[in-house]
């Protein structure tokens, strides 16, 4: 049988309670979702969506931190739930979005990638370990020297960030998840992080899933995209062709609002009030597509029915605009 080179995520589907007022509602915080992410040859996959869409409930699936209700995942046709967790994260290494949680303050940096190296059994003498960890320092576009002996607040957040990722490179993963990896940085570092993950793509084979609300940074490094509404994938395919011309009006509308010149008439929040989040949930439960109480285009099918998906070319658009299409 020939194996899939990919993380193949198939009908995943999490299940949250939240309290509201004085009720606890559930709601699928992440819907039945699928979707593949090529492993061999790499990609950078964006997932993109507003606050509360699901995006990190599915990075932490993946991550298998959190456990999805239904659905499987596999990474290279093998049922992720049947590895040994080390095993598993010798594959799939988390970047997360502030990289000083990503590290002990009270602990020396090139420390936490020489302990990383040991835990994973992946070099035992010093020298062996020391070369390794300047080899990813290198990778990342850092001096060994610079980094040696010194503890996490004496670097920036876009070189702390890079440290992280030279941890994350020592097990040699397949796949980076990286949850919102540059939005805690300033707008000039920004898009150095990002470069570093195109270049990793194509110098070390390394596909990342790279998580963000910013439209901008995911046009530029996604090779394909997958944008995200209240638990469901709405729209999935070439990243470019989605943001030149989105098709669901879901992605239509994020892509607006990233054109808005005004912040207060800014359409994405990132804050959550008690309101939205009464909102965001009452989108979750809604029986037809969750986009309908906002959607310019929706019709009474839209209320009623959950639309399935619709293949126009590469793209897969779950909007019943496109179910005869031609
Ligand atoms: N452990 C939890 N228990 C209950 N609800 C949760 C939990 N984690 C997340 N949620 C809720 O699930 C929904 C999806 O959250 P998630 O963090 O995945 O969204 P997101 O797209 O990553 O948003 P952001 O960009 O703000 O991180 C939100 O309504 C959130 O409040």
């Amino acid at each position: 049988m020939k194996e899939n080179k990919e993380l193949s995520i198939q009908n995943v589907t999490k299940i949250f309670s939240q309290r509201i007022l004085l009720t606890k509602e559930e709601f699928k915080a992440v819907d039945d979702v699928t979707l593949e992410i090529s492993l061999d040859p790499p990609e950078i996959f964006g997932l993109v969506g507003e606050s509360g869409s699901g995006k990190s409930t599915l990075a932490n699936i993946l991550l298998q931190i959190i456990y999805p209700e239904f659905g499987k995942i596999y990474l290279n046709s093998k049922n992720i739930a049947n590895f040994e967790i080390t095993e598993f994260m010798k594959y799939i290494q988390p970047i997360f979005q502030d990289p000083f949680d990503s590290f002990d303050p009270m602990k020396k940096t090139d420390l936490f990638i020489y302990e990383t190296i040991k835990n994973f059994n992946i070099a035992k003498e010093r020298p062996a370990i020391e070369s390794l960890i300047n080899e990813s320092l290198k990778n990342v576009g850092l001096d060994y020297k610079t980094v040696k002996g010194k503890y996490p607040h004496e670097f920036s957040g876009g070189q702390l960030q890079r440290i992280a990722v030279a941890r994350a490179l020592v097990v040699h993963p397949l796949l980076l998840v990286a949850d919102e990896p540059v939005s805690m940085l300033d707008a000039s570092l920004r898009i150095s992080i990002v470069n570093l993950f195109k270049e990793l793509k194509e110098k070390h084979n390394l596909s990342v899933l790279y998580i963000t609300h910013d439209l901008s940074t995911a046009y530029y490094i996604s090779d394909r995209m997958g944008v995200m509404l209240r638990g469901n994938l709405v729209e999935i395919g070439n990243a470019k062709e989605i943001l030149d011309k989105p098709l669901h009006p879901y992605t239509q509308f994020l892509k607006e609002a990233v054109l808005e010149p005004d912040p207060d008439k800014k359409k994405i929040t990132l804050e959550e009030s008690e309101e939205q989040r009464m909102t965001v949930i009452s989108e979750y439960q809604q029986r037809g597509c969750k986009f309908v109480n906002r959607c310019p285009k929706a019709t009474d099918i839209c209320k009623e029915k959950e639309p399935g998906y619709y293949s126009i070319k590469s793209r897969k658009v779950k909007c019943f605009l496109y179910e005869n299409f031609k």
